[in-house]
């Protein structure tokens, strides 16, 4: 794995050419953490997020179909739109369609989706609540500083250099003691949400960030070309410069193509 010069933490950046080779590489990457941490601690537990990932994920679910121990994974969300899950804007039904349904054997029970209501604040104390829980229990482990620490966090980025539902101009992403927080006027629609917080996000032991299209070179180019400009930087910055664990960015050639040479080790 290669480090920046500058910075302590491990960065990969693998820049491929196709969404199709997205999906590839993000197959592998995963089926090897998932049976890297099985073996060592007997589970895999996993953060996805909404967007575009799930699509990118179906080569997992097809190729690595007998490949994965499914029965060890859990499965969380890094953010959550507050609708019913079987709402089409729900990133549960989006990942049970897409993924669940095609692995078949993740058990149910180790699949955390959000207990809706239609308060956001509820859904995002509820769901704190119950990680909580799972940390008591020792299911989940925590970090030296307090907060869960998962072996995998799936995310995607948006145009504006959000990453789960922490979006500049909005509060939630300067939160740095809750572990769930919500917000009520999302600029990506639907405005209701719940998202994990930095502190909890950055304390994952591996972080995937999946990008594709020209429509994201920007924010890409931005956070690994070193930000320049007024601060506050744009929320990807600040995982890019705080995680405590490994960062993968698996980009296509148009969520690459601002990005020179000098801007990534490989
Ligand atoms: O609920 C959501 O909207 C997502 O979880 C969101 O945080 C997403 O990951 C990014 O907006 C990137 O989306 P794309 O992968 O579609 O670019």
């Amino acid at each position: 794995m290669a480090q920046l010069t500058n910075c302590k933490k491990k960065r990969e950046v693998i820049k491929l050419v196709t969404e199709e080779q997205v999906a590839v590489a993000l197959a592998q990457y995963t089926a090897a953490l998932s049976e890297k941490y099985i073996k060592e601690k007997g589970s895999f537990n996993v953060v996805l997020s909404g967007g575009t990932l799930i699509h990118t994920m179906r080569v997992l679910a097809e190729v690595y179909k007998d490949a994965v121990d499914w029965s060890k994974w859990r499965v969380f969300w890094v953010d959550e739109r507050v609708v019913p899950l079987d709402d089409n804007d729900s990133n549960y039904k989006l990942a049970n369609e897409g993924f669940f349904k095609k692995v078949k054997k993740i058990p149910k029970q180790n699949i955390y989706p959000i207990h809706y209501s239609c308060s956001a604040h509820e859904v995002a104390c509820d769901y704190e609540s119950r990680l909580k829980t799972l940390v008591q229990n020792k299911i989940l482990p925590t970090s030296a500083c307090g907060f869960p620490k998962f072996d995998l966090m799936l995310l995607g980025i948006g145009p504006d250099g959000h990453i789960a539902s922490l979006f500049p101009n909005r509060p939630q992403r300067y939160e740095r003691k809750r572990w769930v927080t919500f917000i009520t006027d999302s600029p990506k629609p639907p405005p209701p949400r719940i998202t994990m917080t930095f502190p909890v996000i950055n304390c994952a032991s591996n972080i995937a960030m999946v990008v594709t299209g020209k429509e994201l070179a920007d924010p890409v180019a931005k956070t690994l070309g070193g930000y320049v400009g007024p601060p506050p930087p744009i929320p990807c910055s600040e995982l890019e410069m705080e995680a405590e664990g490994e960062v993968t960015w698996i980009l296509d050639k148009g969520a690459a193509s601002k990005l020179h040479h000098h801007h990534v080790v490989y």
